[in-house]
Formats: C-alpha cells, sequence, structure tokens
C-alpha cells in the first residue's frame, strides 16, 4: 500500500473533526473521500498534508511511518495539495509560477528561459497543456487548476490531494482536469479527490470512502455502488424531488435597461443587456464564466457602474447608488465568491449573520442582539450548519458551512428581490436540497430571483425563464418548458439554435 492512514483522530477542545479514521490509497489510484459538509474531509487532508497535527493516529508511506511537521515536509515526503482556493501569484507568469521555491539559474538570478523550457518539459510528459509565458491573473480558472497540478509535479508529488476541484470549472475544464487525472494515474500518480458531485466521483474514481461527524461510514469500490448508495451512505436518508408550483409572475422586481460597460481591449464586457425579473420568478443565467455574467451582478448590486444605461430595483432607479442603497431598496444577494464578498474570515458566526443588514436589524440606534441572536440560531438549525457557537470565528467553519451562512442569510431577509450567484457551490448534496428548496418557497412568496449557476442542472431545476450570456450579450432566450441542456450548451458556445 501507496499510503496508510490509521486510526487519525483530530480533536479542536472538545470537538473531534476525525474520530479514529482509516484510509489508504494505492500507487496509481484516486481515492475519493465524500461527505457532508463539515464532515472531517479537509481535516483529514490537511493532516496528511503537514498542516495539522493529528491528535491521535499514524501515516505510513510505502510501509514506513511518518510524521509531516510542515506542507514543506510532506512536499518532500512526495505528497502535493492543490487547494479549493488557488494559492498562486496572479501578476506572476505560469512559468515563476510553477517552479517557485526551486527556480532554475545561479544565485539570485533567476533564469526565465530555463523555466519556460522546465515547464514545457512537463507539459509534455504529463500531457497537459499550459502558455509558460502567460500571465496567471489573465488565465481561466481551469487553466490556473493546470498550473497547480504542474506545481506540485514539478515538486515531486507522487500524491496529489485535490480539494473540490471542479468548483469553479466549466463543463469543459472539468473534463479536461477528469481526463488529466485518467493520464496521470497512468504514469503511476496517485489521487486524493474531495468532492461533492458524485457524477465525477463515479466518473473517475477507483474507490470511495464515506465520511460522516468525524467517522467512516462506508468504503466502496466504485464497481460495487452507485450515485444513490452513496447519496444514502453520506446523508442518512433518500433525498427528495423538487417541488416547482405554477406560478403568475407579478410586478417587475428588476429591471435593466440597455446596460454597457466599455471594456480596455475594445470589446465591451456588457453589451446593450436588457432583462428583467418578476415577482415569483427565477431568472436562471447560464453561461460559460467570463461572459460578463460577474460584472451584471456587480452593476446590479453597486460594486460596479455601468457605463451607459439604467436599472432599476422594485421601480426605483437606482443606476450609481451604492450597494448599501440599493440594499436596503430591497436587495439581498448571496455573492459569487463567499471570501471576497461574503464574509470576513475573523468575524463570528453572529456577525456574519448581521453583515449588510445592519440598519435593518436595529433599533433607535441600537442593534437588537437578543433578537438577532434567535434569528442566526435558527437559520444554524434549519441549514444544519455545523459551528461550535454562534460565537465561533467563521475562519474555523468548513468550507460549506460558510457558504450556507451566508445562503441562510441573504434568504432569510425577505426581500422583494435576490440575486443567488452559484448558491450551492462546496455544499453537500443534503444542503443543495435544502438550498433549493427555500429558494422556492422565497420564489413562492413572492420574491423575484436572478439565479446565476455554473451548473446546468440547477438552472434546470429552478428557472422559469433561461437567459444564456455570451461575449456581455444576452445570447437567447429560453422558458422552463424549452431549455434543455443540449440547448443552453449550443448558445453558450455562441452559437444559435
Ligand atoms: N481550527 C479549527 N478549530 C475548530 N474547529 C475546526 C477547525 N478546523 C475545522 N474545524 C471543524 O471541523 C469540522 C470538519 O471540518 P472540515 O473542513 O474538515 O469539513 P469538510 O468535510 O471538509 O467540509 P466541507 O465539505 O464543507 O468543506 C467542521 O465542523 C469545522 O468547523
Amino acid at each position: 500500500m501507496l499510503l496508510q492512514m490509521d486510526n487519525i483522530t483530530k480533536k479542536y477542545g472538545e470537538f473531534s473533526a476525525n474520530r479514529g479514521i482509516d484510509f489508504s490509497l494505492r500507487a496509481g489510484e484516486v481515492h475519493a473521500i465524500v461527505g457532508e459538509n463539515g464532515a472531517g474531509k479537509t481535516t483529514l487532508m490537511r493532516i496528511l498534508y503537514g498542516m495539522e497535527q493529528p491528535t491521535s493516529g499514524t501515516i505510513r508511506l510505502n510501509g514506513k511511518e511518518v510524521s509531516f511537521a510542515s506542507p514543506l515536509d510532506a512536499i518532500q515526503g512526495g505528497v502535493g495539495m492543490v487547494h479549493q482556493h488557488f494559492m498562486l501569484f496572479p501578476t506572476f507568469t505560469i512559468a515563476e509560477n510553477i517552479v517557485i521555491g526551486n527556480e532554475p539559474g545561479s544565485g539570485a538570478k533567476f533564469d526565465r528561459k530555463q523555466a519556460v523550457k522546465i515547464v514545457e518539459g512537463l507539459c509534455d510528459q504529463y500531457g497537459m497543456k499550459v502558455d509558460p509565458r502567460a500571465v496567471v491573473s489573465s488565465s481561466a480558472p481551469g487553466v490556473q487548476q493546470r498550473v497547480e497540478i504542474l506545481k506540485v509535479l514539478y515538486q515531486g508529488a507522487e500524491i496529489i490531494i485535490l480539494d473540490e476541484p471542479t468548483g469553479v470549472l466549466t463543463p469543459l475544464e472539468v473534463q479536461e482536469l477528469l481526463d488529466a487525472i485518467k493520464q496521470l494515474t497512468k504514469q503511476g500518480k496517485s489521487f486524493i479527490l474531495i468532492s461533492h458531485k458524485l457524477n465525477e466521483v463515479m466518473d473517475v474514481a477507483d474507490r470511495i470512502t464515506v465520511l460522516r461527524d468525524g467517522a467512516v461510514t462506508g468504503v466502496v469500490e466504485k464497481g460495487n455502488t452507485d450515485a444513490h448508495q452513496l447519496s444514502r451512505l453520506m446523508v442518512g436518508r433518500e433525498l427528495m424531488e423538487l417541488d416547482r408550483k405554477p406560478i403568475t409572475p407579478g410586478e417587475k422586481v428588476l429591471e435593466v435597461a440597455n446596460v454597457s460597460i466599455r471594456g480596455t481591449k475594445g470589446k465591451p464586457v456588457l453589451d446593450e443587456v436588457n432583462l428583467e425579473v418578476r415577482a415569483g420568478e427565477v431568472v436562471g443565467i447560464a453561461g460559460i464564466s467570463g461572459n460578463g455574467q460577474s460584472e451584471l451582478l456587480q452593476v446590479i448590486s453597486g460594486l460596479a457602474q455601468p457605463d451607459s444605461g439604467r436599472i432599476a430595483v422594485s421601480g426605483k432607479d437606482v443606476t450609481g447608488k451604492s450597494t448599501r442603497e440599493i440594499r436596503e431598496h430591497g436587495l439581498a444577494h448571496i455573492p459569487e465568491d463567499r471570501y471576497v464578498w461574503g464574509a470576513n474570515r475573523t468575524a463570528t458566526v453572529m456577525d456574519t449573520g448581521l453583515m449588510g443588514h445592519q440598519r435593518r436589524l436595529q433599533k433607535g440606534g441600537f442593534l437588537n442582539l437578543k433578537e438577532i441572536r434567535s434569528l442566526v440560531s435558527g437559520w444554524v438549525q434549519k441549514f444544519s450548519i455545523k459551528t461550535g457557537s454562534l460565537e465561533t470565528s467563521t475562519q474555523y467553519l468548513s468550507g460549506g458551512n460558510l457558504q450556507k451562512l451566508i445562503v441562510a442569510r441573504e434568504l432569510e431577509q425577505g426581500t422583494p428581490f435576490l440575486i443567488a450567484a452559484e448558491p450551492t457551490r462546496g455544499v453537500d448534496i443534503g444542503a443543495m436540497e435544502t438550498i433549493h428548496g427555500e429558494l422556492l418557497k422565497r420564489r413562492e412568496a413572492g420574491t423575484g430571483i436572478l439565479l446565476v449557476s455554473s451548473e446546468l442542472t440547477e438552472i434546470l431545476k429552478l428557472s422559469d425563464r433561461v437567459l444564456v450570456m455570451f461575449e456581455g450579450r444576452i445570447a437567447g432566450e429560453l422558458s422552463a418548458k424549452e431549455a434543455t441542456e443540449e440547448k443552453l450548451g449550443m448558445l453558450m458556445a455562441g452559437g444559435t439554435l
């Protein structure tokens, strides 16, 4: 056995994030770890990667006991990890990012040409394509991820840990990643894959370990299981079908008229965008990321200003208004990137629950802490948010639990208009069911929802109408009845129906 983790326990105070976990990995194997948010997947991998020390338990590589005091130690032992959030230097080139820490050249002189050569060699060896001279910040997420993988390969990794690698990728990039994993295992590399996406797990994994509440609930060979059994092992119950009741849309809660943003390279970022959302309907926006969706959400929510055009929320012109003013006028916003817009990582769960809504929750200039406390603890229950207490700092929440907290806060504002951008990114399948159900409840209660998602299944499940964005324009609109993955895919790629 290449890797053997035996009886791993990790305690944080009284709380056990890992309880007596056994985990093993064969050479050339892809071993997936699945489980609910907060089940302890990332913790187990942080232990393997030397970022955390286990409270008890042993790790053996090729039969020899090892103890990694730091990621540097782990890298030297042949273990590399690609995190949920990329850790690259955005202003450096791809080649610089890959060789950093072990740069070619003598003394202080960095040999750029040699670095490019090294990266070209790696690309050839492992069958992956990147442009070594491109700057990371202008590379697509799929490319940045390849850079991370090439970087750990350059560092000599035999075991590569991928923590929810497909969350930010387009469907095509996901396929490329899965192909790259298969290719690399043929060359003897081994992967540990943390994922909530059971179809991807069933595609690429050889074995699957299911964790629940810090303990193993099953280890299965792929051939002996299916997505149904896995989801039952994960959440301990069957998932339910969504019930989307027919509605009659009401008055306009969002109107975007002829909105444009000029780009830096001649091409507009947003090009005469027109759309509306009415009370009680979900309008989905599909598109390959980078086609203007982020900018559209930014102008609607006051984070950016349009160069021309008009935006109205609940009938009031809010063009050029601040985020605070627009929020006060009836916008709630589940942001695309929870770490940038959604939360301050040092704030407590309670403060995060309050963020952006202080004015609404105050009386006579004072915050009603008792009311806020009972509100936030209600959300924690409803959305099964795993947290020590309301005073716990959000930096100790697992990724999916932080996402659930932000979703709960925005959904529960009960505003007439809600932006839901990637609302289920990083959440487990049970929580996804809860969030989808709650979004539909808001819709029935009359909230108009603008849903932006890179998951076509999510768009198709929830939307009454679907708009497709391509190169800053609305390239097409389909009703819920007309929309299929094939038609959307066609429009997303710039085609016509
Ligand atoms: N430093 C810490 N102090 C206290 N609790 C922690 C700490 N790190 C993690 N935890 C807790 O340990 C539990 C397991 O977290 P972990 O990140 O391993 O979950 P996960 O299975 O990866 O979840 P997700 O799918 O949401 O990413 C969580 O409840 C988390 O709040």
